[in-house]
């Protein structure tokens, strides 16, 4: 049947078309396949090819590098489960996933996946690439951003851009609300909003800073302002710039702020603890200087001009000689020096200076500077002037000296010497004088002046009392004190500054000295060769001398009354009977010694009891009193007369023969019979008896002579009274008168 071979051919025909297609089908998309291994092999990022049954058809050399070898199955990777199944999933091409790969032997990976459909000849044969991006390098960089913002956030660091052309600040800062206490997040804010929240102050910097940026610094610049916090206070900023630049031209600077606030708050703190050191120190009455390991100055305070001539600012580097300490003071002071350089031990000296011409004391402490670890590294010195301090002890311990003097009962020439002296130990220019009122209280006369030129006090006797008679004169004329401070133009010397004058004597002070009662005692001047007014402290100094002065007047006028009172008689006034004895005693002794006269007269006045009797016991008195006053009248000043008792009554005539006692016994005699006594209203008449004797070279005492004399009166009395009887022969001078 030919029909059915033409079929049977047909058919043939037909399926060896088929298959001639169908291997041609095989072929090509071999070939595809080849291709896509091919491709996977040179793609230089890693790269698998996949089965969807999860066999690694290609691994390419990158992915190998990568992931290690071999690389037959997925489940060689060790894939996250999660990764595992979205790899599984069928389709996703062009999807990406994060994975990491912790490997045993090796470190952890951060893997992109991204999973492409490789179909075959347009259709899904079931392969895929999986491209691997390593991501770990992106990882840590995301990390280190991370750290970076946190370490923003802690470190109170902010970080601002300042675009010029609009005029803006731009900041990503994360601890701006830290630091600045500006709203969280991004900051943009205009130039001049910016400005204003900068403080008056420090804005001009700022400002100079934006308007010409070009004056920063090429490298980092450096810049600290103050910026108004979102809370209101004021913050400090330490701000570091960077220049950002964009087509050649500066586009914006790059400020990295720090907050400095309580660095700079410690800063003021000591700054303003240094300023009140630095006041102390700097107005401190003490001289403070240090000085380094070669004894050189290297600071030292104002105070040092009052003491050195030369300028505070050229004492430092210098040596302390070179200082001009005087050498007294360098032979005290460079010693203890070398003494703290050797030691490390603090000392204290005691140094005596010359200051512009006058002396002073000075405490001075040497204290070691000791570093970190021990070592000297300078040395501190500390003066004081203790002149005012030395004085005042000294004054202390003078005049404890003048108070023991006068309850010693030293004589009182001697306590006024002493306190004249003890004013001018106390101001070394002074010269000093006392003068007392006589005791009628009509003049002057100088009683201590020690440090007075001799012709000057020469003159200072007999001064009279008046508103022009010097300062003195003066002083105790108008009861206060006298300042006169230039004696060349004052006109209350005007008679006497030809005597001050040329023994350089210029200016004079006197203060008037008075008595417990207000009795006015005399003066206390003291002199300077200078024109000048006292100031306080010599007015203190002068006072306390002028009260010395006046307890020792006192005291000295007092023992004087007791004296008087112990060795006179009350009532007439003469020397006692024990008093008498004693001068003369003293008397024989001189004359025996020297050998000269002495005559001695015993009196007694005749009838006395009688005068009582008829006039009464206070007559009796007058008539006492009466021949004492003749016996004034008569006798010399260097004769000795004494009340011996009752109406008895004796005389030592030294320098005196018997015949010249004769003569004034006889004158007394005389003047008493022809006297007498009114006494109330009666005139009452006396006589006296009179026995004289001489000391003889036999007499060793008063006694010998004394008891003929007394002999001899009682020998007037008995021949009949108002006579004289001598020891020897009556004298063979002519009686005078
Ligand atoms: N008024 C007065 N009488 C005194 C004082 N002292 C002694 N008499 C008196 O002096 C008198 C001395 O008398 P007599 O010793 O007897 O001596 P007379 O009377 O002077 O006689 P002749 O010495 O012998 O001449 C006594 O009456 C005493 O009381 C005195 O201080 N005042």
């Amino acid at each position: 049947m030919p029909s059915s071979g033409w079929l049977l051919a047909l058919l043939a025909m037909l399926a060896g078309m088929a298959l001639g297609s169908a291997v041609t089908t095989l072929q090509r998309r071999h070939r595809e396949r080849q291709r896509r291994l091919q491709a996977c092999a040179e793609m230089a990022a890693p790269c698998l090819l996949l089965h969807a049954d999860g066999r690694i058809l290609q691994a390419n050399t990158a992915a190998r590098r990568l992931l290690g070898a071999p690389l037959a199955h997925l489940d060689d990777l060790a894939l996250p489960s999660e990764a595992r199944s979205w790899l599984a999933e069928q389709g996703g091409g062009g999807e990406t996933r994060r994975c990491e790969l912790n490997r045993p032997a090796a470190a952890p990976l951060s893997l992109r996946l991204e999973k492409r459909l490789a179909d075959l000849d347009g259709q899904d044969a079931g392969l895929s690439w999986l491209l691997l991006h390593d991501i770990s390098q992106e990882d840590d960089d995301e990390r280190g951003q991370q750290l970076w913002r946190e370490a923003l956030q802690d470190s109170r660091l902010a970080l601002f851009e300042y675009r010029l052309a609009p005029r803006r600040v731009y900041g990503r800062v994360l601890a701006a609300d830290n630091v600045l206490g500006l709203p969280p997040g991004w900051v943009d804010i205009g130039f001049d909003h910016w400005l204003e929240r900068v403080h008056p102050d420090d804005r001009d910097a700022l400002r100079t800073m934006l308007e010409h940026p070009e004056r920063l610094a090429t490298g980092s610049a450096y810049l600290e302002f103050r910026f108004r916090h979102g809370h209101g206070h004021w913050e400090w900023l330490e701000q570091r710039t960077q220049l950002r630049h964009e087509d050649g031209r500066i586009s914006a600077i790059v400020g990295l702020c720090q907050s400095i606030t309580s660095r700079k708050h410690a800063e003021s703190e000591l700054l303003r603890r240094e300023q009140v050191f630095r006041t102390l120190v700097e107005n401190a009455d003490d001289v403070i200087a240090r000085y380094d390991l070669n004894l050189c100055c290297q600071f030292i305070n104002r105070s040092i001009t009052r003491y050195l001539p030369l300028p505070r600012h050229e004492h430092l580097g210098k040596t302390l000689r070179q200082q001009g300490w005087p050498q007294g003071a360098l032979d005290t002071l460079e010693p203890a020096f070398r003494a703290v350089l050797a030691r490390h031990e603090a000392r204290h000296l005691e140094v005596e200076l010359d200051v512009f011409g006058k002396a002073a004391t000075f405490s001075i402490h040497l204290i070691p500077e000791l570093g970190a670890h021990g070592e000297l590294v300078s040395i501190l010195a500390i003066g004081r002037e203790i002149t005012e301090l030395r004085l005042g002890s000294r004054l202390l311990a003078d005049e404890n000296a003048v108070m023991e003097m006068i309850a010693n009962n030293q004589p009182l020439n001697d306590i006024l010497t002493r306190l004249c002296r003890l004013v001018e130990a106390q101001r070394p220019q002074a010269v000093c004088s006392i003068m007392l009122l006589n005791e009628q209280k009509t003049e002057l006369n100088l009683a201590a002046g020690p440090s007075l030129p001799a012709s000057f006090s020469g003159f200072l006797h007999g001064l009279a009392i008046g508103p022009e008679t010097g300062s003195c004169g003066s002083a105790v004329f108008s009861g206060e004190r006298v300042v006169v401070s230039d004696i060349a133009h004052d006109p209350r010397w005007e008679n006497y500054r030809y005597l001050a004058l040329p023994h350089g004597l210029r200016s004079c002070w006197s203060t008037p000295i008075y008595s417990s009662s207000r009795e006015m005692l005399g003066a206390f001047a003291i002199y300077y060769p200078t024109p000048r007014n006292p100031g306080k402290a010599e007015l203190r100094l002068t006072d306390r001398c002028t009260h010395l002065a006046s307890i020792a007047l006192e005291r000295d006028r007092h023992e004087k009354q007791l004296y008087f009172l112990a060795t006179r008689d009350g009532l007439t006034g003469l020397l006692n009977r024990r008093s008498f004895m004693e001068v003369g005693e003293a008397e024989v002794l001189r004359s025996k010694r020297y050998g000269h006269d002495l005559s001695i007269m015993m009196m007694d006045l005749d009838h006395f009891k009688g005068i009582n009797d008829q006039h009464g016991h206070a007559t009796g008195d007058q008539v006492l009193q009466h021949f004492a006053t003749l016996c004034g009248n008569t006798f010399r000043h260097a004769d000795i007369v004494g009340r011996l008792g009752g109406e008895e009554f004796g005389v030592l005539l030294p320098f005196t023969t018997l015949a010249e006692a004769g003569i004034l016994a006889e004158r007394l005699r005389a003047e008493v019979d022809g006297s007498v006594v009114m006494a109330c209203g009666v005139a009452v008449h006396y006589t006296v008896s009179i026995g004289i004797s001489s000391v003889f070279p036999d007499d060793k005492d008063i006694d010998g002579p004394l008891s003929r004399a007394d002999t001899l009166l009682y020998q007037a009395k008995t021949l009949g009274r108002n006579r004289i009887r001598y020891d020897g022969d009556p004298p063979s001078l002519p009686l005078a008168g």
